[in-house]
């Protein structure tokens, strides 16, 4: 199964949030969506699940456009927590609540889920901690059985042990290429080891999309040192600088061909060095513009 979004464009009072934004996901991906704080991350999970109705553009699930078919939004589910309900419903008036709007809920799981991790039926939404809220809103994410799974900042706040629980339930879900999840999140490290492609929200639109191994392969992360203080022509042209430190270097090469690489030892360097590349170093390179105007 497949979610297509073309052209998507959302104006919020006076400001343009979203522009012509396309991207494809499917089941057995985990696509990571990252951006500055106001990029439109979560607006675009609005708009997906047309929680905000799109000015122009369309979203389809396969080849049925959500606006024409409504009902194909039930393979789709974005849990907005911060929506007033949540705090005072109970856990168990929650699950009845999703079993309502997606049929495939499976009541069972559910209870087993929250029981995994010693929450209670009876308790209230607003009444645990930011962790344990979290694990609440995984639950009923996995218990509706829905193919395309929407994550608004998963891990935000979380401690080490529930952040790695719902790192493998999100694994283990893909595993079977049944349900894909598309996953906003500032936590770059931990998106970076999880995800198989990421997508880079600026300005408005899809300004880049990364699959991670490839730009492994295909970039590279060198910290340099030149005999001369000035930073030679080369390392700009073919370069994104990420940091200088006195004569250390560190720059994004992407791709790193040979013709570069070339180019770079004719500048005689003192240190040559590779660096593993991350996911914050691609986000640093993508950002780094708007930064130094900001
Ligand atoms: N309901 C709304 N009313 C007014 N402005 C809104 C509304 N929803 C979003 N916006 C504006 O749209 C822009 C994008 O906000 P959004 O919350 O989508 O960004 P984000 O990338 O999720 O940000 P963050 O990483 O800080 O959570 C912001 O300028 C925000 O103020």
């Amino acid at each position: 199964m497949k979610l297509t979004a073309q052209h998507l464009t959302k104006t919020i009072g006076e400001k343009k949030v979203l522009s012509q934004v396309e991207f494809s996901w499917q089941t057995g991906e985990i696509v990571g969506l990252v951006g500055r704080n106001g990029a439109g991350k979560t607006t675009l999970m609005r708009t997906l699940v047309d929680q905000y109705h799109a000015d122009h553009g369309q979203v389809a699930i396969d080849d049925q456009d959500l606006t024409a078919v409504p009902e194909a939004r039930q393979q789709l589910i974005y849990i907005d927590p911060t929506e007033v309900f949540f705090a005072r419903l109970t856990l168990a008036k929650l699950g009845r609540l999703y079993a309502l709007g997606y049929p495939t809920f499976d009541q069972a799981r559910y209870r087993s889920l929250l029981a995994d991790n010693d929450l209670v039926l009876a308790q209230r939404y607003g009444e645990l901690s930011k962790g344990y809220q979290a694990l609440v809103v995984m639950a009923l994410n996995l218990a509706s059985a829905v193919p395309l799974i929407l994550l608004d900042e998963p891990f935000d706040g979380l401690d080490l042990f529930i952040r790695e629980m719902i790192v493998k339930a999100v694994i283990d879900e893909v595993a079977d290429g049944q349900r894909g999840f598309l996953i906003a999140s500032h936590d770059l490290a931990e998106l970076d080891g999880l995800a198989d492609r990421v997508l880079f929200l600026k300005r408005g639109t899809i300004s880049k999309t990364v699959t991670l191994e490839a730009v492994r392969d295909e970039a590279a992360k060198l910290q340099l040192v030149f005999p001369a203080m000035q930073i030679p022509a080369a390392v700009r042209q073919y370069g994104q600088i990420l940091n200088v430190q006195g004569r250390v270097i560190t720059a994004l090469f992407s791709p790193y061909t040979a013709a570069v690489e070339a180019a770079l030892t004719a500048e005689q360097p003192v240190l040559i060095e590779k660096l593993p590349l991350s996911l914050s170093d691609l986000f640093r390179s993508e950002y780094a513009e708007e930064v130094h105007h900001d």
